[in-house]
């Protein structure tokens, strides 16, 4: 497939490579404030937290250790269906740990209010959330998120982690799809 194939399928960038980048730059040095003296154990959500994991984890300059958790809440579709099920669990032990969970985007919030109680019956010291989209309009459960990237119109969207019958995670913006691949 060309890269211009893709692009075709773009209806419009909603964030760019650029400003994913600077937000998670900014995002940092507030992390790195607000940590300091403690060591952070991220926790990236599989699959779409891949991107905003990597860029975020290599842009904090303290150390980190890094874990993935595997969700399911959406089934096949794009509506969630508030079920959540555990694909994979943690390697680590969160016990006294400061958590700190990574997540692509936050859109009913069932999935992060699901995941933010699972991890604070573990014992953690601390469970905070760092998500880089969120969607005011589409919000079924209030998530205390304490470092956000974007507030996004409630459109489904795709790119930087985030997929479309498992397509479009690659790319580098976040974007809206045009109508003629849903048909
Ligand atoms: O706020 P919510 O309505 O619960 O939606 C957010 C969740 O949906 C997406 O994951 P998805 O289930 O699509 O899986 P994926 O990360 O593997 O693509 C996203 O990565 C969040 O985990
Ligand atoms: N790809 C994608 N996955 C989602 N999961 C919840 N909301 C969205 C969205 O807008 N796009």
């Amino acid at each position: 497939m060309e890269t211009s194939d893709v692009a075709n399928d773009l209806a419009d960038i909603l964030v760019t490579e650029e400003e994913i980048h600077a937000k998670l730059a900014e995002l940092s040095r507030r992390i790195e404030a607000d940590y300091e003296g403690r060591e952070i154990l991220l926790v990236g959500v599989l699959r779409g937290a891949v991107m905003v994991m990597a860029d975020l984890a290599r842009e904090l300059r303290a150390h980190v250790e890094m874990d993935w958790m595997a969700v399911s809440s959406y089934g096949s579709g794009t509506k969630s269906s508030g079920v959540v099920r555990i694909l994979k669990d943690l390697d680590s032990d969160l016990t006294g740990r400061h958590v700190l969970i990574v997540e692509d985007i936050i859109d009913s919030g069932l999935t992060l209010s699901w995941l933010l109680e699972n991890l604070r019956s573990r014992g953690a010291a601390s469970v905070e959330i760092c998500a880089l989209l969120r969607k005011p309009d589409a919000v079924k459960v209030e998530v205390p998120v304490k470092y956000i990237g974007f507030d996004i119109p409630n459109d489904f969207v795709v790119g930087y982690g985030l997929d479309y019958a498992e397509k479009y995670r690659n790319l580098r913006a976040v974007a809206v799809l045009a109508p003629h691949v849903y048909s």
